[in-house]
Parts: structure tokens; C-alpha cells; sequence
């Protein structure tokens, strides 16, 4: 962001008009949001600060009631030209009563340090008594590349990203002090290999396919009968053509579209995957860890299949069981079976799963409350704010099996991560409240009529 905004300054267009457009992109959210309600707008000593005395200035010329408290000095040229043009007055912050909105615009991403405590506290006390929030470009206090806070940060209302997402605004805990995020406009164009997770557009099938172009995908079940059945049946409703299962005892369960192959020794795992339409192999969910567990995993590994490996699978992976991780294989680890696979690293959640998916040349869903998926090449996506009922048993499990069906489709491994990812997400809002891993299953193809 910070090299798209000089390339913009470079080619003529004054920095103080790219505050004027912040500012007044920001200023009209706000007057959306909460109307002719009184506001306090707090202005830091940068251009953050700059952009708030803009939003004080426009929304006052509205006939809003504006009031501005300041934490120092105005130090750059565009925040005292933007201080100058704010006719009102300005008491220092310690003195700042509340209002019904409060605007931050204290610091952005010019924050190099944790606030002073007692500028933290007072920023924590006015948002708390305010009815309505908003953090101008980022929550004064989070660090914008990691997401991490460096000084207690309040939970604000709405998250107005200024030209483009930064990390912070995806990444946790920072994520989780903005409640909604809105990215206001200002004319920069910030093309990154790192992004937002976008709505996918999706095909129906074409109108004469049948059920082996549409893809054959197969899940390679272990102990636990009823993750390799989550996973089978999500990948049943993800717009694949057929699943088989299958299965290390004779269980039954699942919709009966599902072909059971009762698969119990190796020999009979590899006549099963010995099938060139196969267009996806899940293995991992219920997998188990034992020397049966590892077997059957060194089958998948060997069978040439495009991979998807969760759960057990990485398990067994990161105690080096099966030699190296397979490249152009997806793997879908949580935090723990991301840090036993790669180790604890240094660095944002986006850089460790660069890191991750270079190193092992595979695309990497880093899961959790914001979910990064990463590719070999540099690019990743990343998910946040989706529902936090999703943290529940088995809905790692419909993911998996959600990732091979689109796997199966597509072709396209990072393509089918980040389909699978927001379908996920998704079918997560369609359930509502306190879901279990299988109400999820039922979404998915509302889920994927959304997005035809
Ligand atoms: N660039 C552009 O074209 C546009 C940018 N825009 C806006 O600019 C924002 C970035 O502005 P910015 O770079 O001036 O940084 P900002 O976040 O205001 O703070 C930096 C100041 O605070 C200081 N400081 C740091 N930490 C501190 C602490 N804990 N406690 C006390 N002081 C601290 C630091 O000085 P230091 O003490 O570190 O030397 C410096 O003086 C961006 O988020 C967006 O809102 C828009 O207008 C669109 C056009
Ligand atoms: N608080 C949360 N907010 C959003 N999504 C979450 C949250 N917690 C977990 N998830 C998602 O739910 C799924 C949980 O997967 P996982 O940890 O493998 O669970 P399980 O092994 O029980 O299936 C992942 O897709 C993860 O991204
Ligand atoms: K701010």
C-alpha cells in the first residue's frame, strides 16, 4: 500500500489530496452509519491524525456536532495543512469527553510502538462509552503487518480500510477489535499476491458432462469411522460428480450416494485407488496414527493422485513416518498440526504460510479464525470474520472433504482451496447459531447456488 500510495504521489497527485480522498470516504461512512449523532473525532500526530481532522471538518460541514481531541502536534505537512483547514477547536486528549461516535484516527501505519498507557486507556474508555465506532485505516495500537496489538486495543464497530486490506484487518487478535470491515476508496490501486479471500464465481456442470469429468474423488478412511464420513459426505454435496469411501471395517452411515469400498488391508487399499478417473485422494480424517495408519498413508502418497492431506495425515507427516511432504499436494493444517509440520516460526500468520508453502511446494490452508491459504508461487489468500460457531468437532473434517470435491472440479489446486475455504465460510453463516459439523454439509449447495 505504502509503495502504491508514492507511485500515486510520484505520477502528480498531491499526498493532500489522497488525505482529502480518505477523509472524505471515510467521513461519508460514518454519516451512513450514524447520521446527525454527535461525534468525537481523536487526531494523532501523522497522517492518521491528518485523515481524521478531513472526517471532523466534512462532517461538521453537514451539520453534524463534531468535537476533535488531539494527542500532540500535527508533524507532517499534510496533517497541519488538514489541521489548519479544521476550523473548530481542539482540546488536548486527557481532557476529551464522550460522544455518541468516536472516530480514531490517533495512528495507522505509521505506528511504530505500543501507545503510552494512558493515551490506551483513554482511547479504550471513549470507544467503550461510545454507541458507535470506527477505527480510521487500523484500531490505534494493532501492528500493521501482523496483526499483532502493541498496546491494549479496544473492539470498535466498524474497521474503515483506507484504499486496501492490510494484514491487520484479517489477521488475529487485530481482527477481532473490528466488529464490521469497510475498505473506502481513494484511488490507489494496490495489486499484491496477497489478498483478501474473494466470493468464488462458480459453473454448473456443462451440459454434457457425466459423472466421471465432473470428478471422482476418494476418501481414504482409518479408525474413526465418522471424520472420514463427515469428509465423504461434504465432498458428496461439493459439486463432484461421484465419492468413494473407503472404509477400514465394514461401517455403514452417510447418504447412500456415497460407494463404500470396504478397503481393509493395503493390497485392497491400492486396488481401490488403482483408477486413473480419480481426480482427488482425501486421507487423513480419522485416519488414526498407527503402523495400519501409516500404510495406508504411504498408498495415498504413492498412487500419483492430486492430494489433499488433513488431520492424521499431517500428523503422521511431521513425525517423518513418510518421508517428505508431497509437492502439489493441498494440506489443511490447524495451528497445532501447522506448527508439529513446519515448526514455530517467526513472523505474521501470512508469512509463515509463504514460508510453509514454498518450502514444502504445496498450498497450505492455514485454518483458524482467519484462515490463510498459501501457494509455492508467493500468493495467498487470506479469510477472516467468518462465523466463530465454525469452532466446533468435525468442521475441519467438512473442510477437507469440501476441498477435494472442489478439487475434483477444478483441477486447480489453489483455486479449489480458496473455493472450498469460502463455501465453508459460507454454509457457516447459512447455519446460524450453535451448528454441529453436519448441519454444514446440509448448506453447501445453497452455499454454491449463491455463487452460479
Ligand atoms: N501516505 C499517504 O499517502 C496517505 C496516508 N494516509 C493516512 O496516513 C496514515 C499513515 O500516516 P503516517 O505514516 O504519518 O503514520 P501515523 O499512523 O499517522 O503515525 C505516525 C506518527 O506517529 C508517531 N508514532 C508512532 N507510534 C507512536 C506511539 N506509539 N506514540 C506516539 N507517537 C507515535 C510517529 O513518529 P515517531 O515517534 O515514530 O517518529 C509519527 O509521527 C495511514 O494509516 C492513513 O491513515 C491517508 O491520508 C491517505 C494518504
Ligand atoms: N473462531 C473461529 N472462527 C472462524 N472459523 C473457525 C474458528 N475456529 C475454527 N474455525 C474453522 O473451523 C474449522 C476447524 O477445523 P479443525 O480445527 O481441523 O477441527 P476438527 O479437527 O474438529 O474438524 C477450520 O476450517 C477453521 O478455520
Ligand atoms: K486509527
Amino acid at each position: 500500500m505504502r509503495a502504491a500510495e508514492q507511485a500515486v504521489i510520484a505520477s502528480g497527485v498531491p499526498e493532500y489530496d489522497l488525505m482529502e480522498r480518505a477523509g472524505a470516504a471515510a467521513a461519508e461512512i460514518v454519516w451512513r452509519a450514524g447520521g446527525s449523532r454527535d461525534v468525537l473525532v481523536l487526531c494523532g500526530p501523522g497522517n492518521n491524525g491528518g485523515d481524521g481532522f478531513v472526517i471532523a471538518r466534512i462532517l461538521r460541514a453537514k451539520g453534524v456536532p463534531v468535537r476533535v481531541a488531539a494527542l500532540g502536534e500535527s508533524r507532517t505537512a499534510s496533517s497541519l495543512r488538514a489541521r489548519a483547514a479544521w476550523a473548530g477547536p481542539v482540546e488536548p486528549l486527557q481532557d476529551a469527553q464522550p460522544a455518541g461516535q468516536l472516530v480514531d484516527a490517533l495512528f495507522g501505519t505509521g505506528l511504530t510502538r505500543g501507545l503510552d498507557p494512558q493515551a490506551a486507556t483513554e482511547l479504550g474508555r471513549l470507544v467503550d462509552l461510545a454507541s458507535h465506532s470506527y477505527a480510521i485505516d487500523l484500531p490505534s495500537g494493532v501492528e500493521t503487518d501482523s496483526g499483532a496489538l502493541l498496546s491494549p486495543v479496544p473492539r470498535f464497530g466498524v474497521g474503515i480500510a483506507l484504499g486496501a486490506w492490510k494484514p491487520a484487518h484479517l489477521l488475529y487478535p487485530a481482527a477481532g477489535r473490528m466488529e464490521r470491515l469497510q475498505c473506502a476508496e481513494i484511488g490507489v490501486a494496490a495489486p499484491s499476491d496477497v489478498g483478501r479471500l474473494a466470493p468464488p464465481s462458480l459453473h454448473p456442470p456443462a451440459g454434457d458432462e457425466h459423472k466421471y469429468s465432473r470428478g471422482l474423488v476418494a476418501v481414504v478412511g482409518g479408525e474413526m469411522a465418522g471424520a472420514s464420513l463427515l469428509a465423504s459426505h461434504a465432498a458428496a454435496r461439493s459439486g463432484a460428480g461421484m465419492v468413494r469411501r473407503m472404509a477400514a471395517a465394514m461401517e455403514t452411515g452417510g447418504p447412500d450416494a456415497i460407494v463404500t469400498i470396504g478397503a481393509q488391508t493395503a493390497a485392497e487399499v491400492e486396488r481401490a485407488l488403482d483408477d486413473r478417473r480419480l481426480a482427488a485422494v482425501l486421507a487423513g480424517p480419522g485416519l488414526g496414527r498407527d503402523d495400519r495408519a501409516r500404510e495406508r498413508l504411504n498408498i495415498v502418497l504413492q498412487s500419483g493422485h492430486p492430494l489433499v492431506l488433513d488431520a492424521d495425515a499431517l500428523n503422521i507427516l511431521s513425525e517423518g513416518g513418510a518421508g517428505p511432504l508431497p509437492a502439489g499436494a493441498i494440506l489443511t493444517p490447524h495451528e497445532a498440526e501447522f506448527t508439529r509440520l513446519f515448526g514455530d516460526r517467526s513472523g505474521s500468520k501470512i508469512d509463515r504460510a509463504l514460508e510453509a508453502a514454498r518450502r514444502s511446494r504445496c498450498i497450505v490452508v492455514y485454518k483458524g479464525a482467519d484462515t490463510v491459504i498459501a501457494a509455492p508461487d508467493g500468493r495467498a489468500r487470506i479469510a477472516s470474520h467468518a462465523s466463530s460457531w465454525l469452532s466446533t468437532a468435525g468442521t475441519g473434517d467438512v473442510l477437507a472433504g469440501l476441498v477435494a470435491g472442489r478439487l475434483a472440479v477444478t483441477r486447480d489446486a489453489l483455486r479449489a482451496a480458496c473455493e472450498a475455504v469460502w463455501l465453508h465460510g459460507e454454509a457457516a453463516r447459512r447455519a446460524g447459531a450453535a451448528f454441529i459439523a453436519d448441519d454444514l454439509i446440509e448448506r453447501l449447495p445453497g452455499a454454491i447456488a449463491r455463487r452460479l
